[in-house]
């Protein structure tokens, strides 16, 4: 039984096919029979799409084409949230709602208690997405036996040898050095320290972070920004992004010989893997030479890793070259975009409120000292920044880097939060919904790092679920946070020792943060600082 209103649907486009395509074909050329079949097959799968599965319908549901206008155009996931989603969630008492994504219509969880059980319990796993999408650049990216996707036995497996590089303590030392070159770099291009371009800056700095602290492998972004390595991973990487590609995968699976453009982008995927072959097979090579002689502190993620791999007993338990180079990929991923972003949405906080770059800086001076010199923070410093730290905390609630996690689906019937969720639905904790929502957090557009002092707003909250999650929790959480959390505090800190800093003359983001379109990762839409030394 389909419900009425789609029934008149169905009959209009059937009646509108008999009335008018079918007559006119049957006098044209065989090419326009095709052309009218190929349309016909489109419009079928886009009325699938479009309407909500009747076993959904008990869950409020955004509407369909506003919210696909707004994610395929340049708009940012804040006008979404405030224009189409918040209004649907009004009538959402557990902060569960409808929207369209990439495999059909999915829950969307921007409730606490509901997040609390979706990532904490095991009824839900992650969804297969991109074992069934093998033709899309994403799946031929990231692989398919990578550790964010990967479930059971097998995911056990990736995050055994992945656990112990990143439970030891962090390369701040790397960090710092990486970001007194960034500083120096400032003054040598463009505008100099009047009008930095704070997210390129920071990308090129988290590239190059995550190449020689992951893989002992230097991109040289900082130096040489349009070096070939760096030209062909922003290649994959602006792919990625594409978000007419995300919604419908079938272009890349049937029409990319129709698409020269895209085409390229894939063809550029073989220089890619030549890297990440090269990067294992190096570090094989050294570590093959180095044996016994580097220190654990000294190592990056890949050695320790390799080592890892390398002590497990049973052939079973050891990841192969395929399985390593699809997690490197993930490292990238997960560990390069989302880290700039941040720091340049905390950058931009701070110069939005004086008062609160001050108040950093004097804990940073009170911690490492003030004068013209350059000072690396140690390990043990940077546990001591925790005014720093709840400024992080703050900015990660309103643009968590990851908008949403990635998919789960769940293998029975269930009870989330009180409302039922058929077997076999994707469901997303949608992350930045959540920060945004008012039943969760007080004026949540506001920026006020206090909310998370001891005894704060987010303090309060414990009972009630799981109210800020920008790194994910349970189980899958971020494997990445305590290396990005240190990144992020060691690069602050030489900053906010450094420089003082405003948003640049005629910045378009004076009257609030101006976000970028796109899925997936947040990030902010050209945001340049007006940087002046302190010394
Ligand atoms: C601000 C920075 C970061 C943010 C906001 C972030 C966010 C997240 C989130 C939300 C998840 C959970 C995904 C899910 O449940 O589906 C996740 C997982 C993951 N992240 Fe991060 N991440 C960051 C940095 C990093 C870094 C630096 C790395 C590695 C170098 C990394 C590697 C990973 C990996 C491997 C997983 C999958 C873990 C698993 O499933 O076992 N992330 N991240």
């Amino acid at each position: 039984m389909i419900s009425n209103d789609a029934n008149k649907q169905l009959q209009r486009l059937a009646s509108f096919y008999t009335t008018y395509v079918l007559p006119y074909v049957k006098r044209r050329s065989p090419q326009t029979f095709i052309a009218a079949a190929i349309a016909a097959f489109f419009s079928y799968q886009v009325y699938n799409f479009v309407q909500v599965p009747r076993k959904l319908r008990h869950i409020p549901a955004v509407p369909f084409w506003a919210y696909m206008k707004s994610a395929l155009s340049e708009e940012g996931i804040d006008l979404r949230t405030r224009n189409i989603i918040l209004p649907v969630l009004e009538n959402s008492p557990n902060g569960m709602y409808l929207r369209p994504n990439r495999f059909g219509w999915c829950v969307g969880v921007a409730g606490p208690s509901a997040m609390k059980t979706l990532l904490l319990r095991k009824d839900f796993e992650k969804h297969r997405g991109i074992a069934l999408q093998p033709e899309a650049l994403f799946s031929k990216f990231l692989g398919t036996q990578n550790i964010v996707t990967l479930n059971g036995s097998v995911w056990k497996k990736h995050r055994m040898i992945a656990n112990p590089a990143f439970h030891r303590s962090m390369p701040v030392k790397l960090f710092g050095r990486l970001c007194e070159k960034m500083m120096t770099q400032f003054e040598k291009e463009g505008d100099g320290i009047d009008s930095v371009d704070i997210p390129m800056f920071l990308q090129r700095f988290t590239l190059d972070v995550i190449g020689l602290a992951a893989f002992g492998y230097d991109f040289e972004a900082l130096g040489d920004p349009k070096n070939a390595k760096v030209d062909t991973y922003n290649t994959i990487m602006d792919g990625l992004r594409n978000p007419i590609y995300f919604f419908f995968p079938i272009l890349e699976k049937r029409f990319l010989w129709a698409l020269p453009k895209r085409r390229a982008v894939h063809n550029r995927m073989e220089d890619m893997n030549q890297i990440f072959y090269s990067i294992i097979e190096n570090k094989r090579q050294t570590l093959e030479n180095m044996k016994g002689l580097a220190e654990d502190a000294e190592k990056d993620l890949l050695t320790l890793m390799l080592e890892a791999n390398a002590d497990s007993k049973e052939a079973g338990d050891r990841l192969s070259d395929s399985e390593l180079r699809d997690d490197l990929a993930i490292f990238f991923l997960a560990g390069h975009d989302t880290t700039s972003n941040a720091l340049s949405f905390a950058l931009y906080h701070l110069a939005a409120n004086p008062q609160i770059q001050e108040k950093a800086r004097k804990e940073v001076i009170d911690i490492l000292g003030d004068g013209d010199d350059v000072v690396y923070p140690t390990a043990s410093q940077c546990s001591d920044m925790k005014y720093v730290y709840m400024v992080m905390k703050e900015t990660l609630r309103l643009e968590p880097p990851a908008q949403n996690t990635t998919l789960r689906e769940n293998k029975e019937d269930f009870e989330l939060a009180g409302t039922f969720i058929p077997k076999g639905t994707s469901v997303s904790a949608d992350i930045y919904v959540m920060h945004h929502n008012p039943s969760v957090w007080k004026d949540p557009e506001v920026f006020i790092p206090e909310r998370f002092a001891p005894d704060g707003e987010s303090e309060s909250k414990a009972g009630s679920g799981l109210s800020w999650v920008p790194f994910g929790n349970g189980a899958r959480q971020c494997i990445g946070m305590n290396f990005s959390l240190a990144e992020q505090k060691v690069l602050l800190s030489m900053m906010l020792r450094k420089f003082t800093w405003t948003l640049a003359d005629n910045s378009i983001n004076k009257d609030g943060i101006v976000l970028g379109g796109g899925t997936g990762i947040i990030s902010p839409k050209d945001l340049h600082l007006k940087l002046t030394k302190r010394f």
